[in-house]
């Protein structure tokens, strides 16, 4: 049964969270969505028990019910094992161990482990158990969500937008009856799906009209415009009363202004809307925005200056998302922290790979605080947020800020923030094989995209991917750095065409004999299953045990970075693995590359220098969120230096909370703490 293995988690899990007040972690995580299911089968059974004779009873509908979440907790077995793995070769307490000081053995077990992981059937995951593990508020989006998603990718390779539009409807409509093919849709396009495919999805809630209905309901806001700052370099005065210049971004793509949205409840004096609109005599170029009916608010007085001011960087997985789609909580947060935010709208990846993103908002933020009076504050007290991979950047460039002997800002907060944008597991990243928002095959490719990593047929490297490149930005030599961003490196972008091809998933792997199509009447796979339960099935452990690590058929794609764009199918698959033995592992890859040891790309690998004296931290994590682990080491490792950090583990959410808090009480609830700890900053 599944009960040593749950022992076995139950007992180490309290070693890796970051207190005993604060319990949160990988492991926790999975046993948390092991509970759920064991809780649902169990209220399942209980329900047909008491009305399967009932006349108005629907076998058929309980019987696929049952199926489905019995199998999701086969799966679920195999994340044990394989947190049961992970924890053999991470001492205690460490989430994501050191790569450098594993021994090659331990390595290997990792290598191993992301192999099989990535190989897991997904299925089960994402049919009729989808989301089951969130709040309830949060289930039906999130299912409408995976929906869309399946429906759009049958009209994503279409050229014309109306035959887009024609065969998502045409094509997706059979995917709102039938979960099992949504769930099979889900799993191939995000594992096989390029990320071009990934950044138009989540760029649909980009379109005016998908952005401007939702602001109705927000708060009504005096000023929201699209600020262009100069492609101009300029002086910024350091702490140690020498003075600095900042040059405009140019890595990879060549310099171009930064583009940021101001959002502000009040217009304040100084503020740049009380100035022409157009071109000004300091050049910022304004943009006409839409905004609401401002008749209410001309009556009111022009408020003073705000002691405070926010500087927001959106998520979006370096590759897409905008100020714009993030602003159904920036409007509320404008108004609660009575102070205007300054929303960073970098350019993404993979067209501009890292540290374009990095070289632009660490330039928006030396421009905002040399210009905050503009801006409607007098800049006394400054907090930088960012969620996601905006997160990251929030952290990254308060290191850089310190690093630069530049003013940092007066406290950071990341809500669900990536800290290790690294190929290497983790026990919260097992939860990318089941996240409706970011999964496995998505996560990998957000990554590679950031680091200007070509996927078609495996793992290239830029042309010019060396530390002296990608580090010219980003050098700790403040000289070398202020005389101008690097030549561009010439990366290589991630393949352009997407390919829908078929995956096999024939093979569950652990709820063996057990085939969704099988014919057999509803009672009798209801009393089956039931049994199977009673059982304890047959040993997942073992079979999992005697599984040979290149032997995974439910898979047959290797990995994300091994998609090709020749069909898949399972009878390739021995040739597909004799190409393997000679390649080293994904993981393998990314631990030599020296750019993935970039400590601006990833703060968790950051020397105790670089995070020594950094400002005060806030982070605020979802309990169920593959990138769990990162805040959680992070957090911890900020604690080891006696740097003041605060972590906030939040239960039942998604990654990604922030853009529900319309429709979910609990995200509302979870962005109002997000404002409590960006209070204690302002
Ligand atoms: C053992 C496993 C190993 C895994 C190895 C992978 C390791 C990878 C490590 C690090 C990689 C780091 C990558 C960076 C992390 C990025 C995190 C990150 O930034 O994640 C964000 C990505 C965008 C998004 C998904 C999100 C939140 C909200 C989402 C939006 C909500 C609504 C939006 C829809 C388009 C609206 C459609 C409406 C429809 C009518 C119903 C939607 C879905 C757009 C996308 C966002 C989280």
């Amino acid at each position: 049964g599944i009960e040593p293995a749950v022992d076995y988690i139950t007992r180490i899990t309290h070693a890796y969270d970051y207190d005993a007040a604060t319990p949160g972690n990988g492991y926790r995580s999975i046993l948390t969505v092991v509970h759920k299911c064991t809780a649902h089968i169990l209220q399942l059974c209980r329900y047909i028990t008491l009305n399967r004779d009932s006349f108005l009873f629907r076998g058929g509908h309980y019987s696929r019910e049952l199926h489905a979440y019995v199998t999701t907790l086969g799966q679920l077995r195999a994340c044990l094992f394989y947190l049961q793995k992970l924890s053999t070769y991470t001492s205690q307490g460490e989430l994501m161990p050191d790569e450098d000081k594993l021994s090659t053995e331990d390595f290997k077990t990792a290598e191993e482990l992301m192999i099989e992981v990535e190989n897991l059937d997904q299925e089960t995951f994402y049919g009729r158990c989808l989301a089951f593990q969130y709040c309830q508020s949060m289930q039906k989006p999130l299912t409408t969500i995976n929906l869309v998603m399946a429906s759009f990718s049958e009209g994503y390779t279409q050229s014309s937008t109306v035959m887009k539009f024609a065969n998502s409807i045409i094509g997706g409509s059979k995917y709102v009856m039938d979960p099992e093919s949504r769930a099979a849709r889900v799993v191939n396009v995000t594992r096989n799906g390029d990320i071009n495919f990934c950044k138009a999805f989540w760029q649909m809630n980009e379109h005016p009209l998908m952005h401007n209905l939702p602001l109705f309901i927000c708060p009504p806001v005096r000023l929201d415009k699209v600020l262009i700052l100069p492609a101009d370099d300029f002086e910024i005065d350091l702490l140690s009363g020498e003075a600095a210049t900042i040059t405009v971004p140019c890595v990879h793509t060549g310099p171009a202004p930064v583009h940021t949205r101001l959002i502000s409840y009040e217009l304040r004096e100084g503020q740049v809307s009380m100035r022409p609109q157009v071109k000004t005599s300091w050049s910022i170029v304004l943009q006409e925005q839409w905004l609401p009916d401002l008749s209410e608010n001309v009556a009111r007085a022009v408020a003073p200056m705000s002691h405070a001011l926010l500087i927001h960087i959106h998520g979006g997985g370096f590759v897409a998302q905008s100020s714009a789609s993030h602003e159904v909580y920036l409007r509320h947060w404008a108004k609660e922290l009575n102070a205007p935010v300054l929303s960073i709208d970098y350019s993404l990846a993979p067209e501009n790979p890292f540290p374009r993103q990095l070289e632009e908002a660490f330039f928006a933020y030396c421009w905002a605080v040399k210009n905050s009076r503009l801006l409607g504050s007098t800049g006394e007290r400054i907090c930088i947020a960012g969620d996601s991979a905006g997160g990251n950047l929030a952290v990254a460039i308060a290191m850089r800020a310190k690093e630069c002997g530049i003013r940092q800002p007066d406290g950071v907060l990341s809500t669900y923030g990536s800290m290790l944008v690294k190929y290497s597991p983790s026990p919260s990243r097992i939860l990318a094989l089941m996240d409706p928002l970011l999964p496995i095959g998505i996560l990998s490719k957000c990554l590679a995209a950031y680091a200007g990593i070509r996927v078609e047929g495996g793992l290239k490297f830029p042309k010019s991917c060396s530390t002296s490149d990608f580090g010219s930005a980003l050098v700790p030599d403040f000289d070398q750095r202020v005389k101008g961003g690097s030549p561009d490196s010439g990366c290589c972008l991630a393949e352009k065409s997407m390919s829908h091809k078929a995956t096999s998933s024939t093979d569950s792997g652990f709820i063996e004999g057990e085939d969704p199509a099988k014919e057999s009447s509803d009672d009798e796979r209801v009393s089956q299953l039931v049994q199977q339960l009673k059982d304890g099935a047959h040993d997942v452990d073992q079979s999992l045990r005697n599984r040979p690590l290149k032997h995974s058929p439910s898979q047959p794609n290797f990995s994300t970075f091994h998609h090709s764009s020749t069909p898949v199918t399972s009878a390739p698959l021995f040739a597909k693995i004799k190409e393997e033995e000679t390649e080293p592992s994904p993981m393998s890859l990314f631990h030599h590359m020296p750019l993935a040891k970039n400590p601006y790309m990833s703060p968790l690998l950051a020397s105790d220098k670089q995070l020594e004296d950094l400002c005060p931290v806030y982070l605020v994590a979802c309990q169920l969120d593959p990138i769990l682990d990162d805040s959680i080491m992070f957090a911890r490792r900020l604690r080891a230096l006696k740097q003041p950090v605060h972590l906030d583990v939040l239960p039942d959410l998604p990654h990604g909370f922030l853009n529900f808090v319309l429709i979910s009480p609990e995200a509302k609830k979870a962005s109002e703490l997000c404002i409590s700890r960006m209070l204690e900053v302002l």
